[in-house]
């Protein structure tokens, strides 16, 4: 099996499609097919306009597409087909049942695993690729032996993925490390080196990480919770900043620079948003509290708790400044992503800053750069976000214009960190703003000293720049 010549992988998402692009496009050896039950998924994949925005993905994708990468909802062929294949789907939080609201939900997972038992009648590598709790594999490798054909064998792998949105092609093309787990036997070994000689193509040796399957699913919660408690650390410092007239940023540059610590991910923020970190926390909380570790749970379950803390404190925060009434006040929503670079919004912490704003009956215009409007809407009114989607088409309006969203405007509030955003007219903005006019940063990406002196009243994370700092009446501290 040492010669993979057939990829498949069965989910066609932020993952699978960026990391099946890469294989085709430095691997012009092995044909790759990327299988869905979504037809519109599938559709989007083929057409000129991709279901997710990546820098340098449409390029990557219309090189290879039709020539070694394939996509399709021919599923059952994909796999027959195939020598190897990734099971690349969604592992959302269960919202039903046992461990709802925490546990990973693992039926995609194991219904792929069910199809390509139903189906395979040659052996097959099959590498979990999708975040899963520890030991999915076994449970994988169980549905597939007692299922399997005669003459069929598998060996199943975990390989998980880091790459994050925004900058998926660039972390694909250059990882830290791939990480492949594996069993420790012969044709364990034997299929951990067919997937490695599959990114040899492109990834040194030395970066790719070869350890026991458990080792390889837990590594990747763990670098997950690790991330996301940064986040959470300075985010709660952020807090103790703007109480005494410290600066978050100041205090980030001066911890980053110990070698031991390092500079990244000390960026506060509205908080922590996207599809993965705070799944993948309640999923090691919810694993704790099964292993009968509930203070290890509880450790990493206030991580999540700090990230809703400094979410809806941003919020008030808002409120407050605008006189503690927001009620059909105009209030531009600058940012409805996740995060820059990327059309995704899944728990993006805008999503939340428009709920408590909207709870209050302010009036919102909202503009992001990537983000349907059509998805706006469906986040606005999940059931979780409102119960009455009346209201919300009343409270929301959607512009694709950012001036046309400030117009009026009491309040900016900036919720993603686009770069487009710095370079606005923040004069004509002012301009057509009603007085005193505000802006919220929640991302501490803008010029707060150029927007005092337009006349602004300015507001960001970790830091105070309102009158009582300027007069030094900051809170003292007992
Ligand atoms: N999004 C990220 O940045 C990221 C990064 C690293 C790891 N991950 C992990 O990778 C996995 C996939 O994440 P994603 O963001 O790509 O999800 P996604 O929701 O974008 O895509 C998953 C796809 O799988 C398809 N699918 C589900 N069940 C299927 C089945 N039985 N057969 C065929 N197709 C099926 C869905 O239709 C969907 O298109 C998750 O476990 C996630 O935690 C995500
Ligand atoms: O210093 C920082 C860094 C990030 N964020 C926020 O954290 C969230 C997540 O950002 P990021 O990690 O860059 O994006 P993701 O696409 O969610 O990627 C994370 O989740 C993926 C899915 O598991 C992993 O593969 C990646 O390694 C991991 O970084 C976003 O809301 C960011 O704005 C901050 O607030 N401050």
């Amino acid at each position: 099996m040492a010669d993979v010549k057939r990829v498949c992988c069965i989910g066609a998402g932020y993952v699978g499609g960026p990391t099946c692009a890469i294989i085709a496009s430095k691997c012009p050896d092995i044909t790759v097919t990327v299988v869905d039950l979504s037809q519109a998924r599938i559709n989007e994949w083929n057409s000129d306009k991709l279901p997710i925005f990546e820098p340098g993905l449409d390029d990557l994708v219309k090189q290879c597409r039709g020539k070694n990468l394939f996509f399709s909802t021919e599923i059952e062929k994909g796999i027959k087909e195939a020598d190897l294949i990734f099971i690349s789907v969604n592992t959302p939080t269960k919202n039903y049942g046992i461990g709802k609201g925490r546990a990973a939900d693992l039926k995609y997972i194991e219904s792929a695993a069910r199809k390509i038992a139903e189906v395979a009648v040659s052996s097959k590598i099959v590498v979990e690729k999708s975040t899963v709790p520890v030991k999915a594999a076994e449970s994988i490798a169980h549905i597939l032996q007692a299922n399997h054909r005669r003459g069929v064998h598998y060996q199943v792998l975990s390989n998980p993925e880091f790459l994050a949105e925004g900058t998926a092609v660039k972390d694909l093309m250059y990882p830290d490390r791939v990480l492949i787990g594996g069993e420790l036997s012969e044709e364990g070994n034997r299929a951990i080196m067919a997937l490695s000689n599959i990114y040899q193509h492109w990834v040194p040796k030395d970066n790719i990480i070869t350890m026991n399957t458990w080792s390889s699913e837990l590594s990747k919660l763990t670098a997950n919770a690790f991330l996301a408690q940064r986040i959470s650390s300075i985010n709660a410092i952020s807090a103790v900043c703007e109480a005494t007239g410290a600066d978050v940023s100041e205090v980030a540059h001066a911890i980053g620079t110990d070698s031991r610590i390092g500079p990244k991910f000390l960026q506060a923020s509205v908080g922590f948003g996207g599809s993965c970190f705070q799944k993948d926390v309640l999923n090691l909380v919810y694993l704790c509290e099964c292993l009968n570790l509930p203070d290890v749970a509880v450790y990493w379950q206030t991580v999540i708790e700090m990230n809703e803390f400094q979410k809806r404190r941003f919020a008030r925060r808002v409120i407050e400044a605008l006189f503690n009434t927001v009620t059909n006040k105009r209030i531009a929503i600058f940012g409805f992503a996740f995060k820059k670079d990327t059309g995704d919004t899944r728990e993006s912490p805008s999503i939340y800053i428009c709920k408590y704003l909207m709870d209050e009956q302010a009036k919102l215009a909202i503009y992001d750069p990537k983000v349907d409007h059509e998805q706006m809407i469906s986040d606005l009114t999940h059931p979780s976000i409102s119960d009455n989607p009346t209201r919300v088409q009343e409270l929301v309006t959607l512009t694709k214009d950012p001036y046309e969203a400030a117009r009026s405007a009491h309040a900016i509030v900036i919720c993603t960190e686009w770069d487009e955003f710095k370079d606005y007219d923040y004069q004509k903005i002012y301009d057509s703003m009603l007085k005193p006019a505000f802006i919220f940063d929640g991302r501490m990406i803008l010029d707060h000293k150029q927007l005092q002196k337009i006349g602004y009243h300015v507001e960001t994370i970790g830091k105070r720049l309102s009158d009582d700092v300027h007069t030094g009446k900051s809170t003292s501290v007992p």
